[in-house]
């Protein structure tokens, strides 16, 4: 487990990191979010005590990082996978950081295994691509069967198998009742690892609460109707008090009402449907609404305009003006 009480960080004038407190459990993938220069790798450098917070605590399993002997075997970590030793093997670095931590050298082999570098290990990692200078992050993190597992970005440069296989690696680590802290700008995969997200913006929390109910809360839903009879179907729902969108192709958009709501209206007044689909947001489209009041570095009028995965803009954009103002959720 991860605690972090009232964590505060400032680099001179400006507070990167404001007040965070939130604890990470185990036993789930907790996904770890934000926009551009939110503050993520900041925090995740206090918890592992590579950076001092001007104010608050962080505890791994109830103690300070300084306080924990042996930590490798506590809690692993990739924070940039650039970090090793140049001159030395990949073999020799994973070895130095055994012997460090009174790790048994045969869990090097076991790692190098793990993350398929084995027919490398006697290579140095100057020479390696991006996603392989990943899997040996993810390698060093891995060494000492750790109960706190925390990546940042592990899925950077990595090809389809690999982000497949950290995806799995992920959720093997928390079924196995570990804590595993994880951060990433990919949206699409953070929802299918993350069961838990943490969400900071300009180094403040904006939310703490489960995938789902993140995605609910900060966006709108909305269902697709189409009908062969979209007039006398407007006049049932507008008889009902339902206000609608109707697009130019005639699929008509009803937003806040139950799907079961407006199946059941339309078999009641005989109204044929051809399609009638709960839309479904994504945590893109959810992120971006909580997220955009606090971005720091925004993309023009051009991009701004566009709404992920077909949600319309400005709905989005009112939800996520009002949740941005306090956090989401509460911890579970
Ligand atoms: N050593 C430092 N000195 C001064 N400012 C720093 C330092 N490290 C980080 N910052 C600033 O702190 C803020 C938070 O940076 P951080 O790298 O933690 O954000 P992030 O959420 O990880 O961003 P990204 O998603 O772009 O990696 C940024 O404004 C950054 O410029």
């Amino acid at each position: 487990m991860i605690e972090l009480a009232g964590v505060t960080k400032r680099y001179g004038e400006k507070v990167v990191v404001d007040d965070l407190t939130f604890t990470v459990r185990p036993g789930c993938v907790t996904g770890f979010l934000g926009p551009n220069g939110a503050g993520k790798s900041t925090t995740m450098r206090m918890m592992l005590g590579l950076d001092r917070p001007a104010a608050g605590t962080v505890l791994i399993d109830g103690r300070p990082y300084a306080a924990l002997d042996e930590p490798l075997r506590h809690v692993g970590a990739l924070l940039d996978a650039r970090a090793m030793h140049e001159g030395r093997s990949a073999y020799q670095n994973l070895r130095c950081l055994a012997l460090s931590n009174r790790i048994p050298l045969s869990r090097v082999d076991e790692v190098l295994e793990e993350v398929g570098l084995t027919s490398v290990a006697k290579k140095r990692p100057k020479g390696f691509s991006l996603g392989m200078g990943q899997r040996l992050g993810i390698a060093a993190a891995l060494l000492g069967d750790p109960r706190i597992v925390m990546l940042d970005e592990p899925v950077n440069g990595l090809d389809p198998e690999g982000i497949h296989w950290v995806r799995t690696l992920m959720k093997d680590l928390a079924a196995q009742g570990r804590t595993v802290f994880v951060s990433s700008h990919l949206m699409s995969e953070m929802a299918l690892t993350a069961d838990h997200l943490v969400v900071i913006g300009r180094g403040k929390l904006l939310a703490d609460t489960g995938m789902q109910e993140f995605i609910d809360r900060n966006s709108r839903s909305a269902v697709r109707i189409r009908t062969p009879e979209p007039e006398k179907l407007r006049d049932v729902l507008t008889a009902e008090g339902i206000t609608m969108e109707e697009r130019p192709d005639g699929v008509l958009e009803v937003s806040g009402e139950p799907v079961e709501r407006l199946g059941a209206l339309a078999f009641e007044h005989r109204v044929p449907l051809h399609e009638l689909s709960p839309q479904h947001a994504s945590l893109e489209e959810a992120f971006i609404a909580l997220t955009g009041e606090s971005a720091e570095y925004r993309t023009g009028p051009l991009a701004a305009a566009g709404a992920p995965e077909g949600g319309p803009p400005p709905a989005v954009a009112a939800d996520g003006a009002r949740a941005a103002a306090q956090p989401t959720g509460t911890e579970s």
